[in-house]
């Protein structure tokens, strides 16, 4: 595990034992990918602790894994700790275990406040009990009085914006508005710390920033917040700090962009390179509109496939189509961004910006960007790709072809790559 020097982090408070919110010591869970098994094993677990056979073991039994293995880190007051890993690398496990939800096999978390968890949002509702029912059970397990629910009940639903279905069975929401009504009872517990587990990917565009609006409120108020996301973006924007998962154990934890480079690094370098490669099956729709996507691939300039790009050489950057009519006017936009980096673009290209703009008939094509120098640095890049015909009518993007550059050694530091000679002139004067 990689912890970043503590002084390396900017803006976070210095180390008192009472700025501590959080802390996860050691804490390990096991699980069993055998139902059957897994019932046996709990039965058998549940009739040693009535008896008081049980210990803690720290041996798996046939079937069983670590979904986390002996995690630790701490989280401080007003502190936005990311945490991120690949599906399956126990992000979620381990929510569930500071909610209380779950126990851990060993090692223990100890909170300091009130912990409110936006997991999964509207499962912890009761589905029977009425929206308004289910605020109430819902903060009152989070501790409150019934006096403390009355005074934030107007605000809850004002919040959630489900108006006369406050009244209604939670069974018959949509997923859109359990999400609200989760969300609006979990931030006006004023919890100290908030749990959000891919929270703002929920819900439609408008409620999205409503929500974070009322996020950074509770960050002025001193809330802290433990959050998983998939978006590099939304990490680095939000969270000083992050853990990295992988298999269960902690490879790494403190400064997020530290963190987020060696998580995106491991994601996208699988070991020698990553492969950057996408192949795409067939969808229904695709078949409707007469427009197949078929891959996209990096080759060199004979056409072999190649894995990554180089600095400074030529590569070509091939999409590969099917059609099943006549297109008029086709074209492509390629935009390019350093993965998990902010701001503009570095590079877009168009079809149109080259006046190759073209019609195609019923047929499978490779339209070919050819790079005569590649002026990216060594660096992992994300591309994102949209095919459009007659101007403006959109037959397909893809968000994230991500792709290494490496460089040939001679590159250095540097981040781009300037094409370039060198010329030497003996001047007269100087005969
Ligand atoms: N109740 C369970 N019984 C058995 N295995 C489980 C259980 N809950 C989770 N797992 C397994 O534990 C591992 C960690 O799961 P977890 O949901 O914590 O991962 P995650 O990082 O949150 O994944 P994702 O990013 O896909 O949400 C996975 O292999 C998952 O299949």
């Amino acid at each position: 595990m990689t912890i970043i020097n503590e002084q390396e982090i900017a803006g976070m408070p210095q180390n008192k034992e009472s700025d501590i919110v959080l802390s996860v010591n050691g804490v390990s869970k096991k699980f069993c990918r055998d139902l059957k098994r897994s019932l046996m094993y709990g039965v058998r677990d549940i009739t040693s602790e009535l008896l008081g056979l049980r210990e803690k073991s720290d041996k798996l039994r046939e079937q069983e894994f670590w979904a986390l293995n002996n995690v630790s880190f701490e989280l401080r007051r007003g502190e936005a700790l990311g945490l991120v890993g690949k599906n399956g690398s126990g992000k979620s496990t381990l929510l569930r275990i500071i909610a209380g939800l779950i126990k851990p096999d060993s090692g223990c978390v100890k909170v300091n406040g009130r912990v409110a968890p936006l997991i999964a949002l509207g499962a912890g509702f009761n589905p029977i009990l009425t929206g308004r029912e289910n605020i109430y059970a819902n903060m009152a397990i989070l501790g409150l009085s019934k006096k403390e629910i009355d005074e934030r009940f107007d605000e809850v639903i004002e919040f959630a914006e489900i108006g006369d279905a406050i009244d209604a069975p939670v069974q018959t929401y949509s997923s859109g508005m359990a999400a609200r009504l989760g969300f609006a009872t979990a931030i006006h517990t004023n919890p100290d710390i908030l749990l959000i587990d891919e929270v703002l990917s929920v819900g439609d565009i408008r409620f999205q920033a409503k929500c974070q609006r009322a996020l950074g409120s509770l960050r002025h108020k001193g809330t802290s917040f433990f959050m998983v996301s998939h978006k590099t973006q939304l990490i680095l924007s939000t969270c000083e700090n992050s853990v990295y998962l992988k298999k269960g154990r902690v490879i790494s934890f403190g400064n997020s962009r530290t963190v987020m480079n060696e998580y995106e690094k491991d994601l996208f370098s699988v070991g020698v390179g990553l492969k950057s490669q996408l192949f795409f099956s067939p969808k229904k729709e695709d078949r409707k509109i007469g427009f197949e996507l078929l891959y996209i691939i990096l080759k060199d300039m004979n056409g072999k496939a190649i894995d990554s790009l180089v600095s400074g050489k030529s590569a070509k950057f091939c999409i590969g189509f099917k059609c099943y009519r006549q297109f008029k006017d086709l074209s492509c936009t390629i935009k390019i961004k350093q993965l998990g980096g902010e701001g503009a673009d570095l590079i877009y290209i168009s079809t149109k910006n080259s006046d190759f703009c073209f019609d195609v008939e019923d047929g499978s094509y490779e339209l070919k960007l050819v790079i005569p120098t590649n002026i990216l640095g060594p660096n992992v890049y994300t591309a994102f790709i949209r095919i459009f015909y007659d101007s403006i009518k959109t037959l397909k993007f893809v968000e994230d072809f991500t792709f290494e550059v490496s460089t040939n050694g001679l590159m250095g530091q540097s981040q781009y790559f300037q094409p370039h000679t060198w010329e030497l002139e003996l001047l007269k004067g100087n005969q």
